[in-house]
């Protein structure tokens, strides 16, 4: 296992000297920056996990390019300036970069920083660099999220920093990946986290009804209001707002949103006066956003306002280890729930971790949620039904086993249509004949019968 990396771009030669004697430092393994070279090439390329950087010119291209450079997600950042007001830095900041530290420096501070920036990059490489690929000893949480994987790791340090900032931020994932979750992890480590966290799906808006999901209205605004309404941005006062699957909402109506989130003010559907959004938003969508913005699916102006931070979550079968880990907590959820004690067999952990997941966590989820009901005691193989995307039309009933609970098969259908339309709910409803309503009542009763 090697060493957690540091990156030290410091010119005061005193500075340097004095974090250069700190045993802190020294248990890192060291990267200088030499002179005439941007320090942020420097630093990407070393791959370092802590960057100690000195501030020392309002200049400093590199620091500019940093507002804008994933590193400032991956990397955990200690300045160190003269306390001189410095707008790059400001921003950097803003955007949750890590610490910042002003002359005349605390070195006992400084030292305990980096000691426990140390414990917690440690004890993650640890328990990535240990874990074979079946074995599930270790298995990490961060918030809601369950994964240990180093991509994981990542994903936790970028949400930790992201939470903490006042920024919305755009969540990018195929579907089935966590992307609620994720939203839901970074309302509970920001300083929202005592106010609501309101979750909307843009996708199944009625059109009709838009204005009043979103904004609220009050009695007798229209035939029906027979009493007000709050809309999601009153609901979420104080709190986080997460709308889901954003670029599915229409094309025309995505400028109501924009309006809000320019001028934070909104006007519920027939009141007479605006009312001032206090929300964080959070966006979900499983679409390539630059994609999105050239079919005309999402609006570029609405795409800017909303991905302040674009936070981007690995496919399930980038995350070494974790297919396996999560099958064990899913699977021991299930069994707490009906105070059983199925295992899953070696080679059906093995089946696990060498299938590519391509609906993810979800598609995990539900697989092991089959498994759970038609093994007894012991999930083999055969029971991990994967791939049933693939199988010829010719006939019909070959995957339905006699005797399962027609509630059941009804649940895998609704599943694999979803995935066929990756994830999008308004063409699944409309392929299985249902509504939208009743496609996400359904899948809601899912979500709270089973697992987390
Ligand atoms: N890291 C994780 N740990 C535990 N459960 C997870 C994790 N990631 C996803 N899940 C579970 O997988 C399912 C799908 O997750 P979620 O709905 O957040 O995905 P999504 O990316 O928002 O999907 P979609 O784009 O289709 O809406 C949920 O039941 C969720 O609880």
């Amino acid at each position: 296992m090697t060493s957690p990396k540091l990156f030290m771009h410091v010119q005061d030669p005193l500075l340097a000297s004095n974090l250069l004697s700190l045993n802190s430092v020294r248990q890192y393994e060291l990267n200088i920056s030499h002179q005439y070279e941007n320090w942020l090439d420097q630093l990407t390329t070393t791959k370092c996990d802590v960057a100690l950087v000195e501030i020392n010119s309002l200049d400093d291209a590199a620091l500019k390019e940093l507002i804008n450079s994933p590193a400032l997600h991956q990397i955990e950042f200690l300045f160190f300036s003269t306390g001189e007001p410095d707008p790059i830095l400001d921003r950097l900041m803003k955007k949750g970069a890590g610490f910042h530290y002003r002359a005349p420096y605390n070195l006992k501070l400084i030292e305990s920083s980096l000691e426990d920036l140390f414990a917690e990059l440690n004890l993650s490489q640890y328990l990535t660099g240990t874990k074979t690929s079946t074995q599930t000893s270790y298995l990490d949480q961060f918030g809601l999220l369950v994964g240990s994987s180093s991509a994981m790791h990542h994903l936790y340090r970028t949400i930790r920093k992201v939470a903490v900032t006042k920024a919305n931020a755009l969540i990018i994932g195929e579907s089935g990946t966590g992307k609620e979750l994720i939203a839901n992890t970074l309302h509970v480590f920001s300083q929202r986290a005592e106010s609501p966290f309101v979750a909307i799906n843009c996708g199944a808006l009625s059109p009709e009804l838009i204005d009043s999901e979103l904004f609220g209205h009050i009695k007798g605004a229209f035939t029906g209001a027979h009493k007000d309404h709050q809309g999601v941005f009153e609901q979420a006062e104080g709190g986080t707002l997460f709308l889901d699957e954003v670029t599915e909402m229409p094309y025309e109506h995505q400028v109501k949103l924009l309006r809000v989130l320019e001028s934070g003010e909104y006007k519920p559907v027939g009141a007479p006066q605006v009312k001032i959004a206090n929300v964080r938003i959070i966006a979900a969508t499983n679409r390539i956003p630059s994609d999105a913005i050239r079919d005309e699916i999402l609006r570029e102006d609405l795409y800017f306002r909303l991905a302040q931070f674009p936070i981007l979550v690995p496919n399930l079968k980038d995350r070494e280890g974790d297919a396996c880990g999560l099958a064990q907590h899913f699977l021991a959820y299930r069994n707490t729930q009906d105070g059983q004690h199925k295992q899953l067999s070696a080679s059906s952990l093995d089946k696990i971790n060498h299938y590519h997941w391509p609906g993810n966590v979800r598609e995990l989820k539900h697989a092991i949620e089959r498994a759970y009901i038609m093994a007894d005691e012991t999930i083999q193989p055969e029971h991990i039904i994967i791939n049933t995307m693939n199988r010829t039309n010719e006939d019909k009933t070959a995957g339905i086993p006699m005797g399962m609970r027609l509630d059941d098969i009804e649940k895998i259908v609704i599943l694999k249509t979803l995935k066929k339309n990756n994830g999008n709910r308004t063409d699944t409803a409309h392929q299985l004949g249902i509504s939208v309503k009743t496609l996400y009542n359904k899948l809601d009763k899912y979500e709270s019968v089973h697992l987390l």
